[in-house]
């Protein structure tokens, strides 16, 4: 039986998905793709899942794909070819994803870490888009980095391939937050907590929206929003957050579908 390289557990509404394969770095083996898509995938289908935490053992978040398994690869081979499922399931999972990391992120890692919703990493952590080192693109990974990162910042980043720290990372939108290391856990909860209070169908549709092309103009898109805004007025859980509200009380929440 082979051992494990993704752990998944659910406590108080919050899956945490852990990546631990730390003698490759958390590289996106074939079988760490597998067991992360499935994770994922268990979290998306678990109505008591409210949040999803995405975070590793060891000194790596993740060092991208797999170098040692893509040796040799051919153009039409699975690695490259599975990794924008696990972006696509990060980007629209309809519940928000935390990413906590405590050691560095490299090329792919580096796009799932601009996948999440929101990122907390320690002072100590570094990122690059190191693809261009070794004669790769960061392809795939710039449909999830290009949205969050300022322009400036990916061209620059992306053309040299340099390491820059948390602090930057925070500073060009990659990340929410450069924190203490020893703070790591308490702002990680912090946001996870605040992420709790919102209605679940209420956050799977706000995240759809911030992933929405822009209307033209503000004009263009009030007929779309007023309809996306009176459905929820009147649907069960604004109406239930609606009344909590007047009742003075937490909403009960119910999942969303
Ligand atoms: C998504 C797209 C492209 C990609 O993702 S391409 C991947 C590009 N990734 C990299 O170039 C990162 C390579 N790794 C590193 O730079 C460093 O390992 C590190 C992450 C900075 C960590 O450094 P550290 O000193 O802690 O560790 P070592 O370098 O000594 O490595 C230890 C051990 O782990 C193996 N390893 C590291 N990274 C990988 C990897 N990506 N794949 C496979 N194995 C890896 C390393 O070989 C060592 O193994 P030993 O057997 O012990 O030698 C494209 C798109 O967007 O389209």
């Amino acid at each position: 039986m082979t051992d494990e390289l993704v752990h998944y557990s659910v406590a108080s509404g919050v899956a945490t998905i852990t990546l631990d394969s730390p003698h490759n770095r958390n590289a996106l083996s074939a079988q760490l793709r597998r067991e992360l898509s499935d994770s994922l995938a268990k979290a998306k289908a678990d109505d008591a899942v409210r949040v999803i935490v995405l975070t590793h053992t060891g000194r790596v978040f993740c060092a991208g794909m797999d170098l040692k398994e893509a040796k040799g690869a051919g153009a039409g081979d699975q690695g490259v070819n599975e990794f924008p499922r696990i972006l696509e399931q990060i980007w629209t999972s309809p519940k928000p994803v935390v990413a906590k990391l405590s050691g560095v992120a490299r090329a792919g890692g580096v796009g799932m870490v601009a996948a999440a919703d929101i990122v907390v990493a320690a002072h100590e952590v570094t990122f690059a888009f190191s693809e261009v080192r070794i004669g790769v693109v960061p392809a795939v990974i710039s449909l999830t980095v290009l949205p969050r990162v300022n322009p400036r910042a990916a061209q620059e980043l992306f053309l040299t391939g340099e390491v820059f720290d948390a602090a930057r990372a925070a500073e060009i939108g990659l990340i929410n937050k450069a924190v203490d290391a020893d703070r790591l856990d308490a702002e990680t909860d912090r946001y996870v907590q605040a992420l709790t209070l919102g209605g679940p169908a209420a956050l799977a549709a706000t995240k759809q929206l911030l992933a929405s092309p822009r209307p033209a103009t503000p004009s263009d898109g009030f007929p779309d929003m007023l309809k996306l805004s009176a459905q929820f007025f009147a649907s069960d859980e604004g109406q239930e957050g609606i009344r909590a509200f007047a009742e003075k009380r937490k909403p009960n929440w119910v999942p969303a579908d």
